[in-house]
């Protein structure tokens, strides 16, 4: 999975946890996706599919770190790498 991490674009997870696919690319309209202000295509592709699918989608920024999950189209759990609890 590590490995497959380096290619550019998206993982394809079933809500089994099963990977089928990686590397994939969003094919879909983002345009009206409301995303904070400096994220990129794929936040905003990755906040669309969830508004269009029955999906959610979890980002990592690679400026940051920042671990972002959207449904239906909005980002609901951001969790910023300096914030960790650990128990
Ligand atoms: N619809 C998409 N599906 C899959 N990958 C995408 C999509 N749009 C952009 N990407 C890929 O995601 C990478 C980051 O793109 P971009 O900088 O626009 O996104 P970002 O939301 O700012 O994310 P990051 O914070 O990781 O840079 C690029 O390599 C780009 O090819």
């Amino acid at each position: 999975m590590k490995s497959f991490a380096q290619l550019d674009g998206v993982f394809v997870i079933t809500g089994k946890g099963i990977i089928r696919a990686a590397g994939r690319y969003l094919d879909i309209n983002a345009r009206d996706v409301p995303t904070e202000k400096g994220l990129g295509g794929r936040h905003a592709s990755a906040a669309a599919i969830t508004r269009d699918t029955e999906t959610i989608a979890v980002t990592v920024s690679t400026s940051g770190g920042t671990i972002r999950v959207f449904k239906d189209g909005l980002e609901i759990v951001k969790i910023e790498p300096d914030i960790m609890l650990v128990q």
